[in-house]
């Protein structure tokens, strides 16, 4: 494990029945770092993501944060600082935004401290003018930062955001990729972003890799600038 390593995966199989959507994926993200996983539909994105956070049954060799083998319950790995926003964001639509953000460490049992909060809307200033609105009835760029603020403020070391830009417009795309470069750059947090828009991605992003036959293949991040939306990349080698 290098010094700064964060997310160790090694060997990650996902099966559903007897389709074998993942097999032998291995991924690193460090301190600080953007990782991209990209490629086609169906190729196993959210199943990874799924799996790394214990949603989906799955087997390894080693998914270890900071070196420590991580648990295998939805709950105890957020606790230990793996969060998941999933595609769809999964706010409570009837709740408040704020309601929303506290809910990341109430589900860890924690409360949501005003240094916290005060964070994310730093990071989000779109938010703060809402913070007592219910989160339905805001745009969704604006759903989308409240999600990635619940995530974080779970304590994250390394966030998952499954498809960021889903539906958005490019001009709030740019935004939150912008705020995410920030979280790492500027709080280390290490990110592994699953989205569609790999033009996007390729703007923000240190490595990228895609899975084919199920297994993680690295991706040279100046093809992906280059590349039509859902083009699956070509392996830095072979
Ligand atoms: N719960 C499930 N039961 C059975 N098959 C599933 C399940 N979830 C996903 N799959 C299948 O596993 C494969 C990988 O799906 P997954 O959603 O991980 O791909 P993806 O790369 O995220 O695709 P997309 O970009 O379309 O979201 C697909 O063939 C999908 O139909």
């Amino acid at each position: 494990m290098s010094r700064d390593n964060l997310l160790t995966v090694r060997g990650l199989a996902v099966a559903y029945g007897a389709a074998r959507v993942v097999d032998h994926l291995d991924l690193t993200v460090s301190v600080g770092e953007i990782v991209a996983l990209v490629g086609p539909n169906g190729a196993g994105k959210t199943s990874t993501l799924r799996a790394l956070s214990a949603m989906t049954p799955h087997r390894a060799e080693e998914i270890s944060l900071a070196g420590t083998p991580l648990p295998r319950r939805p709950d105890a790995t957020a606790a230990r600082g793996l969060s998941h926003v999933p595609e769809g964001r999964g706010l409570i639509s009837t709740l408040t935004v704020r309601q929303n953000i506290e809910l990341g460490a109430a589900a860890l049992g924690r409360r949501l401290s005003r240094k916290s909060l005060g964070e994310m809307l730093t990071l989000f200033p779109a938010i703060e003018p809402h913070l007592d609105r219910k989160a339905g009835d805001l745009s969704g760029g604006q759903q989308q930062m409240i999600a990635v603020a619940r995530g974080l403020a779970a304590d994250a070391r390394v966030l998952m955001v499954d498809e960021l830009s889903l539906g958005l417009a490019p001009a709030v795309v740019s935004d939150l990729l912008i705020a995410l470069r920030g979280v790492a750059d500027d709080r280390g947090v290490g990110l592994l972003l699953v989205d569609q828009n790999v033009r996007a991605l390729a703007q923000i992003s240190d490595t990228a890799l895609t899975i084919r036959d199920g297994r993680g293949v690295a991706v040279d991040l100046t093809q992906l600038d280059v590349m039509h939306s859902d083009y699956l990349g070509r392996p830095t080698s072979t």
